[in-house]
This record gives C-alpha cells, structure tokens and sequence, in this order.
C-alpha cells in the first residue's frame, strides 16, 4: 500500500525503513529538503548496516531505497496515501494542525496515524472532521530494531482503523500491543515507575547507580538498567512525563528532587555528557557525583 511518513527526523525515518522493508510504497516528508535528504541518509546507512552483517543483501537494500521517495510537498505525499503516520515533534498544537492539514488532502477512507509517545491521540483526532479514521501508532526507539509499537486506541477510533494499525503493524513484522488512550499509555507508564524509583534509592544512598542497573540485568533480564536507560532518554524528557504524568495519573509519578536539580544543572545524560553516567564520545566512562570513586 502507499505509506505516507511525516517529519524525516529519529523516529519518521525509521518508520518509512521498516515499512519500505516490507514492500509498502512510502513518501518521507519534512519541511525542509535538508532534513528530507538527511532521513533518506539515515535509511541507507542503517540498511547498510544490515547489508553488513548479512540480514539483508544489496539487492534488497536497493530494493527498499527504492520504494522510499522524500519530498516538502505536503499534499503530494499524503493524496494517495492510505495510510499517513506523523512523526513530527511532541507538540498538541502542531499534531493537531498537521491532522488537519492531511485531513484536507486525502480522502475519507484514509487511517492517520500519530507516533506521539506522550500526548492524548484522542486530542489530537479532534483535530479532524472524522476522527474515527484516527489512531496511535507508538513506534520505539529505533523502528528497524526494535519489535514493539503500541496500537493507542482513541475514543473516536472505530474498528476498521483498530483493525487497520493492527494489520499494518504484523505486516512490518512488529509485535502489537493494543492500548487504550491513557497518559504513557502502557510502555511509559511502567518504564518510569522503574526509573523514578531507581532515583530515588540513588538519592537515598540505597546503592551506586551501577549496582542498581546491574541488579536489574543480571537478576531481571532487563538488557538495561533504569539508570542507564534514564541517561539515554535524556533527564529532561523523563522529567517531563514525570511531570504529566503525575497531572494525569496521580503523586505516584512525582519527579524526584535529584532529577529535577541535575536538569536545572544542565545534566541530561549521555546527550550532555552527564547524567547519573558520566559520558565521553557516547560511551559510559564514570558515575556521577559521589559514586564517582566507585566508578
Ligand atoms: N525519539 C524517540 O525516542 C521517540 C520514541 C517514540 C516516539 N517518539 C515521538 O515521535 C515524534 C517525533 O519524534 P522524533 O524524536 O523523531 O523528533 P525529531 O525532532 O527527531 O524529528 C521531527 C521531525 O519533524 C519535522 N517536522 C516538523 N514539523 C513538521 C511538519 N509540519 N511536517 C513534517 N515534518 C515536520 C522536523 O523538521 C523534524 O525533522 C514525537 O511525537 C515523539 O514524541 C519519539
């Protein structure tokens, strides 16, 4: 079918790969040709990444780079489009304009789809004029590996467009987990009730960060720890679905008094340098503050 991607950044360029890897037609847009030609660099590096370690051949490297067209133009991406999956940033008001906008350039059967990991999916298909062709479609971080996307269904999603998402995310050879439209939906929910808590027992010297990872590994089979994992998604960005999640759901999501003091410090994680990880080159070389000697 013809996919249409829009915003050509981390998570869209990822999810126009995998789809094109499943032999869907897909246009890449963004707002800019720059960040188009970037998204379509992406795909072929992480293709051939692929190609290097023998999960695909040229051939179908090719293959796929060829069913993957980027364009600025709005309305040439989405007017045969069956299904349209937004990308753009984690902004209400910019979702709900970019609903709109596809909303006006295709036809009624058309699915639209947000890869919002945060904002209410029933919100954003308000936007529309029939929002019952509208559903979430989470997406993790980075689509061509990771298996998971959540089928976040709104209240206005009708069956066909459950049905649809489902259908789409077995035909990439994802898993789907449907979930209801609720703050942090079911991934984010559970990840950082984790997270915050391992913050606290740092806070509260219970153990080094390290130690409070490693137990989670070596005891839990998580393939990270919520220290660690805290350090990549970025401090800032945690706190920030702490914090709305804590207005959704309740004082159980409360941010620590130490996350909120390290983002004030400018210490985000591995994108700053320094989180509860210090970071060199995107490499783990120390621990932060007093765990330092321990490091
Ligand atoms: N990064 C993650 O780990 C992650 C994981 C799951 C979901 N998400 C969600 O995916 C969405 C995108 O996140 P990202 O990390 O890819 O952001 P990003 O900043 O890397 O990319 C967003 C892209 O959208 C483009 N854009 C802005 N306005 C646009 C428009 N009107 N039309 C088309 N493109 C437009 C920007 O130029 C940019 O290239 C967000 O809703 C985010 O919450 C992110």
């Amino acid at each position: 079918m013809q996919i249409a991607v829009l915003g050509a950044g981390s998570m869209g360029h990822g999810i126009a790969h995998v789809s094109a890897m499943a032999g869907h037609d897909v246009v890449l847009r963004d707002v800019e040709s720059g960040f188009v030609e970037n998204g379509l660099e992406e795909i072929r590096t992480n293709l051939q990444g692929g190609v290097d370690r023998d999960k695909l051949t040229d051939a179908e490297m090719e293959a796929t780079l060829e069913r993957i067209e980027g364009t600025t133009d709005l309305e040439a991406a989405v007017e045969d489009a069956a299904l349209v999956i937004e990308a753009v940033p984690e902004d209400m008001d910019l979702k709900k304009d970019v609903f709109s906008d596809v909303e006006d350039a295709t036809g009624e059967e058309t699915i639209i789809a947000s890869n919002t990991s945060s904002l209410s999916v029933t919100e954003i298909a308000s936007a529309l004029e029939y929002p019952e062709r509208a559903v979430g479609l989470h997406f993790f971080n980075p689509p061509h590996i990771m298996d998971l996307v959540e089928v976040v269904v709104a209240e206005q999603t009708n069956d066909r467009a459950e049905k649809f998402a489902i259908d789409y995310v077995r035909d990439i050879e994802k898993e789907d987990v449907v979930v209801r439209d609720t703050a942090g939906f079911a991934t984010s929910r559970l990840g950082l009730v984790l997270g915050l808590e391992a913050i606290r027992m740092v806070e509260r010297g219970i153990a080094s960060p390290a130690d409070i990872d490693e137990g989670m590994t070596l005891g839990y089979g998580h393939p990270m720890g919520p220290l660690e994992l805290t350090d990549h998604v970025g401090l800032d960005v945690r706190l920030h679905i702490a914090e709305h999640l804590r207005e959704e759901l309740g004082e159980r999501f409360k941010p620590p008094q130490s996350l909120r003091r390290k983002v004030q410090a400018g210490k985000l994680g591995k994108k700053s340098g320094e989180g509860y990880y210090v970071w060199e080159d995107g490499e783990r070389v120390g621990m932060s503050g007093r765990w330092d000697d321990d490091a």
